[in-house]
């Protein structure tokens, strides 16, 4: 498969290292589509068979083209891509917000697939969910989905809608996560430890913590509990916790990450 990857950044070149080493897709198959000339250096080392900063007619030749630039970019993108795509091309978006019917409006195109996935997925270790229009076949799809596989895990959902939903959950959620390991690591530091001894007693907790979850027979609740001593010293952080509604303040964080994809989608 040919593809044409238009945004190299952080996700973009994701995909395409990702599809690399599961031997999906050749070098010499790429075109890689980057506006920034300090990015287009440091992606010459990929050696693509394209490096390009314009979106050109050559862009008509590749199966495959991907929309990783962020999604305030997409009307200047569009414009030009407009002109150069042709009918059996299939779309692949990965910017948040920006719908199906926006693309295809934008780009007088049909077969687009809208993707949301994240930041692991440059470990192969990511989760990608995806809706796609009517017009993108079965056989297509399936190619798709071999690709993002080859990034991690993925679903596929009907209800295109829920892509905003998982845009502010598993997109931005490894965000929350470094959020949390980076506030438990300050909190090392400040009763003594170095930053590395800290970092390393909250890694190694929140990696063995997240096996006990997939591993241990108990629900979140019970294994909180075999933490928490009565009288002891977790309860007193769990009630501090409670006490500035953490749990409330962490869900109308992504619930407002939700709304904020909403948004994007009116531009
Ligand atoms: N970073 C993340 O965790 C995730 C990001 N996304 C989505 O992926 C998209 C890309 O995000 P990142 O890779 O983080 O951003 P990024 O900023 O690392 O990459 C975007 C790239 O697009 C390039 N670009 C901008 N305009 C261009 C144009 N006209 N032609 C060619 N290249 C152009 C920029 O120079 C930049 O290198 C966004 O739409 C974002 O919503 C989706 C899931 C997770
Ligand atoms: O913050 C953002 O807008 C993008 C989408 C999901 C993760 N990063």
């Amino acid at each position: 498969m040919k593809i044409a990857i238009i945004g190299c950044g952080n996700m973009g070149m994701a995909f395409a290292r990702a599809f690399l080493k599961f031997d999906l897709v050749k070098k010499e198959d790429f075109l890689l589509v980057e506006k920034s000339t300090d990015r287009m250096e440091s992606l010459t080392n990929f050696q693509p068979g394209v490096l390009t900063g314009i979106i050109g007619p050559q862009i008509g030749e590749y199966d495959l083209i991907i929309l990783s630039v962020k999604p305030q970019d997409f009307l200047s993108v569009s414009e030009a891509l407009k002109a150069v795509i042709k009918p059996t091309q299939v779309v692949l978006s990965i910017m948040a917000g920006i719908t199906i019917e926006i693309i295809q409006n934008a780009l007088n195109h049909n077969s687009v697939i809208r993707a949301m996935p994240n930041t692991p997925a440059m470990l192969g270790m990511g989760i990608t969910a995806y809706s796609a229009s009517p017009e993108v076949d079965m056989n297509q799809l399936r190619k798709i989905e071999n690709l993002i596989n080859a990034t991690g895990r993925s679903v596929f959902l009907e209800d295109e809608d829920k892509l905003n939903a998982v845009t502010a959950l598993s997109g931005s959620g490894p965000a929350y996560f470094f959020y949390v390991v980076k506030a438990m690591i300050e909190a090392g530091k400040q009763m003594g430890f170095e930053e590395s001894v800290a970092a390393l007693l909250v890694k190694q907790t929140m990696l063995g913590s997240y096996h006990l979850i997939n591993t241990a027979d108990k629900s979140l609740d019970e294994l909180i509990n075999a933490v928490a001593s009565k009288g002891g010293t977790t309860e007193a952080a769990l009630r501090r916790f409670e006490a500035g509604h953490l749990d409330d303040t962490l869900k109308e964080g992504i619930l407002a990450a939700q709304v904020r994809s909403t948004e994007l989608s009116k531009g």
